[in-house]
């Protein structure tokens, strides 16, 4: 098989602790928070999506985000990202220097209002003064479009919605963005007919990938994404994740999973996949629950019987 249409690397930014833990309902103490960065870094993640500064009523559990910022330790080269949906939550962030703000939008009305509590039109309004202040202080700015194939309130979403969304963000200055599949609802054709309609208005190196498993399909759109040329996609260490206004989808992607899919396609991805696996069993663990990743569970599992024959 020859890998000639596929990136020669690809950059994973793992949602972890962000997405993967927003819609935990055990309080999930900072320190864990903190260390889980660490561990993902200390494994060759070059892009990590620590918190969110939203409201502390509508997602308590991000609501120690100054403390997690406050409390990594950055490691040169490694690039950290938090979600702020208006200036309220910029302004707060700022204060914590990341690399990168996200502002996050839907191709759906009715997800739009669930989660942010506005219209698309009226979203876009808020991003901008956003969008300019963290250019202003040199910070980049991602766009999160959620709901690009499915939607768990409206049902299918069209490519137009999502060409529409990528056109208004490029309006506003956003300079990458995220085709997400929230609910993991998303086959193949679907999401490159996503992409598709993101590419209009954003080159291929500016757009990644962000698919969720519901429905077991987010490694096949991973590899639909990459024979596009994608080479930048979220997952969530062992899983973790869910969002709180998409309800009964499942987590991210796993960064195990993907990377083992990565590797096992010749694609460079500078992650150590045993000192992931170790990373995704251990915030398991904390969670008091099994690894969401086939890879992670069987590499631990190669590993005891390696053990046991020793
Ligand atoms: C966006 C808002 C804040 C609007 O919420 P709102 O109620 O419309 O805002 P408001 O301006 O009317 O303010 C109401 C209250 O919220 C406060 N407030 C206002 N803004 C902030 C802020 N930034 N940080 C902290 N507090 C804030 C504000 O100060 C006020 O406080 P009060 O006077 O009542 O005490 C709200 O709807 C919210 O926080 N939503 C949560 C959205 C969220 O985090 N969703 C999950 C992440 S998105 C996602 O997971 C999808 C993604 C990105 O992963 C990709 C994918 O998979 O699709």
């Amino acid at each position: 098989m020859s890998t000639a249409n596929y990136p020669a690397r690809v950059r994973l930014i793992d949602v972890g602790p962000r997405d993967g833990l927003q819609n935990e309902k055990q309080p999930v103490p900072a320190a864990v928070k903190i260390e889980l960065v660490h561990r993902l870094q200390a494994a060759g993640l070059w892009e990590i999506e620590v918190t969110s500064y939203v409201s502390p009523k509508w997602v308590p559990q991000m609501a120690d985000n100054h403390a997690v910022m406050a409390g990594i330790t950055r490691q040169p080269g490694v690039r950290y990202s938090v979600l702020t949906p208006n200036l309220k939550g910029f302004e707060a962030a700022l204060a914590d220097r990341p690399d990168e703000i996200v502002v996050f939008g839907a191709a759906s009305e009715a997800f739009s209002q669930k989660n942010i509590n506005c219209s698309i039109a009226e979203s876009i309004e808020r991003f901008a003064p956003v969008v300019e202040a963290a250019r202003k202080a040199g910070i980049a700015v991602r766009g999160a479009m959620s709901c690009t194939v499915g939607c768990p309130y409206e049902g299918d979403i069209a490519p137009e919605r999502v060409g529409m969304l990528a056109r208004l963000m490029k309006g506003i200055g956003v300079q990458r963005v995220d085709v997400a599949d929230t609910i993991g609802v998303g086959t193949p054709l679907k999401v490159q007919r996503a992409i598709e309609a993101t590419l209009a208005h954003y080159d291929i190196d500016h757009i990644s990938g962000h698919f969720h498993d519901t429905y077991g399909q987010a490694l096949a759109n991973t590899l639909a994404a990459l024979q596009m040329g994608v080479w930048n996609f979220q997952s969530s260490v062992a899983g973790l994740g869910g969002c709180p206004y998409a309800k009964g989808a499942t987590g991210n992607v796993a960064t195990e999973d993907v990377v083992y899919l990565l590797h096992g396609l010749g694609i460079d991805t500078g992650i150590d996949l045993e000192a992931l696996a170790d990373t995704g069993a251990w915030i398991s663990e904390r969670l008091g629950r099994p690894t969401g990743s086939r890879v992670g569970r069987a590499l631990l599992a190669k590993r005891a019987s390696a053990a046991e024959r020793c």
